[in-house]
């Protein structure tokens, strides 16, 4: 796959933040208020497979088996799709990026901030694993995603504990991270996040 070029993404040096949880924390929900006030590009990794997918490329042919597996997608394809998102979005003049659902595993950080820039904060959202397995299965009557199953589900919880976890600790460990309580009302959590991204983005 030819490299892809980054410069007008390295030019625009606009603000990224990570949104981190386990399936069901509430990335998409808190996304979309942050999006809603501060205007940044929301991308979630998940949906930009899904669309992948959904294009019936040959590269999506392959997603399918793994997301339903509740496995993770190979780094490049993620980073690929990831970079010509925020690509598209700073020809639009996108004033900073949300990236949600990325990094699940500390080599796919570790690439990105090598290769594009380092993120600004990491939001980690907190849920504990029953409360996600009920948000899930709740999102599940409504979401239509083949991945919202308890089968599933389970899997993608495993899959968070073992490879996700780890991008925590890698960004506690350079205090770039925010734990966030995520147990509460959508409103009390966004206060949180409102708080801190204030503090991060005064000192741009
Ligand atoms: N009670 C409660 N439910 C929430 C909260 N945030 C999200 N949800 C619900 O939990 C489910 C998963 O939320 P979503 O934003 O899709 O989580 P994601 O999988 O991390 O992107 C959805 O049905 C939401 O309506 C919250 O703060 N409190
Ligand atoms: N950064 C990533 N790396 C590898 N696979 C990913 C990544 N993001 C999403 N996926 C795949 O897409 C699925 C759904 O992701 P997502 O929509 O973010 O789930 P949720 O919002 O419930 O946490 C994951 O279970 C995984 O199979
Ligand atoms: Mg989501």
């Amino acid at each position: 796959m030819a490299p892809i070029d980054l410069t007008p993404l390295k030019t625009a040096n606009v603000p990224i933040f990570f949104i981190v949880g386990g399936p069901g924390s509430g990335k998409g929900t808190q996304c979309d208020k942050i999006v809603a006030k501060y205007g940044f590009t929301h991308l979630s990794s998940g949906d930009l497979l899904r669309d992948e997918v959904a294009s019936g490329s040959a590269r999506g042919k392959e997603l399918t088996a793994i997301m339903e597996a509740g496995a993770l997608v190979p780094l490049e394809v993620v980073l690929t799709l990831v970079k010509e998102a925020m690509l598209k979005a700073v020809a639009k003049g996108s004033k900073g990026f949300l990236i949600d659902g990325y990094p699940r595993e500390v080599s796919q950080g570790v690439q990105f901030e090598n290769e594009i820039q380092p993120a600004k904060l990491v939001l980690f959202f907190d849920v504990a694993e029953d409360t996600l397995i009920k948000r899930l299965l709740h999102r599940a009557q409504t979401s239509g995603r083949a991945d919202d199953n308890i089968d599933t589900i389970k899997k993608r919880l495993h899959t968070f504990t073992t490879a996700t976890k780890p991008v925590v600790d890698h960004y506690e460990q350079q205090g770039k991270l925010v734990k966030i309580n995520a147990e509460g009302s959508v409103d009390d959590i966004f206060a949180v996040v409102t708080t801190n991204l204030d503090k991060a983005t005064s000192k741009i």
